[in-house]
């Protein structure tokens, strides 16, 4: 059956420090190495007949990467390579760069996921190319006009007649084999799926899970057939976690400071129950730092005791009263700690929450804060 496989570029480094890209250059991550070249065995053992023979990228690394690992693990270097920025992530304007937390504490949840994930909706853009910040280089000479911020409508626009030529290409006996990106991703699956513009935005793409578009032959038109992921469950996975982007460190606080702890002060007779806030601060040395409230705390409270917890790297335990409860626990991350800490709500109904600098003790529930 004539096919296309198409997949999204491994986890490049800001996928993982959860940072806007769009046109940024950005390498592929360790992790996104190894997905690139899991992707390949993954096709090898899928689909053990298929043999691509042309490899299709954006103009960006982190594409470009994976498809020469991909081809690498296919044992197919020789593969025809066509690159184009009509296949370039969508540009973020004025958000390339920026932490997705940051962006999302500014301007509100609502206007967070409409710029991400709402087909009209179009990031803050750039004045002019010659931004450090654009992406844009002298790799698009000679294209003529290029974006300075776009919605996924716009991207569709320039994608669409490339994505003809490559079906064209299919039809003449070609097995095109595509590295694009998210939003690259969600038009092509728009397009040929005819995905409404309301049921795209539920629409997340996974890091480097080949996808399989399926297409009927001339004497049924070259109809469109379908598409599968070649492992339905990791995609299901890693698509949760893409939605999820930025939704981690909703409230962040920094803790470059010395930590002023409040214990002596805590209303611990007075509290009813303490509701779960999860803080997140920004840590030059996240270990050093998160060890110091630590210390603080055991050192102020008879109550407190230290524990480790396999899914944390520290915890502390606090028994108070008949409720045994943790004041606060974490995790470390590339390059943030995850504090997870808490709000009272007091007898008389007003709720006190913790911050970093102040940690009051009180009853929170442990939730597992996973480390994208
Ligand atoms: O460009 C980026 O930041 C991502 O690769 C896509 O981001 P999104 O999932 O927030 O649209």
């Amino acid at each position: 059956m004539p096919s296309i496989i198409l997949l999204r570029h491994g986890q490049s480094q800001f996928n993982s420090s959860s940072k806007f890209c769009g046109w940024l250059d950005v390498p592929l991550s360790e992790k996104g190495q190894l997905q690139a070249q899991q992707a390949g065995q993954l096709i090898l053992s899928t689909l053990p007949e298929y043999t691509p023979d042309l490899l299709i990228t954006s103009k960006l690394r982190r594409s470009a990467q994976t498809g020469y690992l991909l081809s690498q693990v296919l044992q197919r270097e020789y593969m025809d390579v066509d690159r184009t920025w009509r296949l370039n992530e969508r540009h973020y304007g004025a958000l390339q760069g920026r932490d997705k937390s940051e962006v999302l504490k500014e301007v509100g949840e609502k206007q967070y996921m409409y710029i991400r994930r709402d087909f009209h909706g179009v990031p803050p853009l750039l004045h002019c190319r010659a931004d450090p910040n654009s992406g844009i280089d002298d790799r698009y000479d000679g294209e003529g006009e290029v974006p300075l911020g776009e919605s996924l409508e716009m991207v569709i626009k320039r994608l669409q007649p490339y994505l003809e030529s490559v079906i064209d290409r299919m039809k003449q006996g070609r097995r095109p084999l595509i590295v694009a990106h998210g939003s690259t991703c969600r038009s092509i699956l728009k397009i040929l799926k005819k995905i409404s513009d309301e049921d795209i935005k539920d629409v997340n793409i996974p890091n480097a899970i080949p996808i399989l578009l399926e297409f009927g032959d001339a004497s049924e038109n070259w109809e469109f057939k379908g598409f599968r992921y070649l492992d339905e469950e990791e995609a299901k996975e890693r698509a949760a976690a893409v939605a999820k982007e930025g939704f981690h460190f909703q409230d962040t606080v920094q803790l470059d400071v010395d930590p002023c702890l409040d214990i002596d002060d805590s209303p611990i007779s007075r509290v009813r129950r303490g509701p779960t806030i999860v803080v997140t601060g920004s840590f030059k040395e996240p270990r050093r730092d998160v060890n110091k409230v630590a210390e603080l705390l055991v050192e102020k409270s008879p109550v407190v005791e230290l524990f480790t917890d396999p899914s944390f790297i520290l915890g502390f335990q606090l028994d108070v009263t008949e409720m045994s409860v943790v004041v606060m626990s974490g995790c470390v991350g590339q390059d943030r700690f995850f504090l997870i800490q808490t709000g009272i709500e007091l007898l008389d109904g007003n709720v006190m929450s913790g911050s970093c600098g102040r940690v009051h003790v009180a009853q929170i529930t442990v939730q597992n804060v996973s480390n994208s």
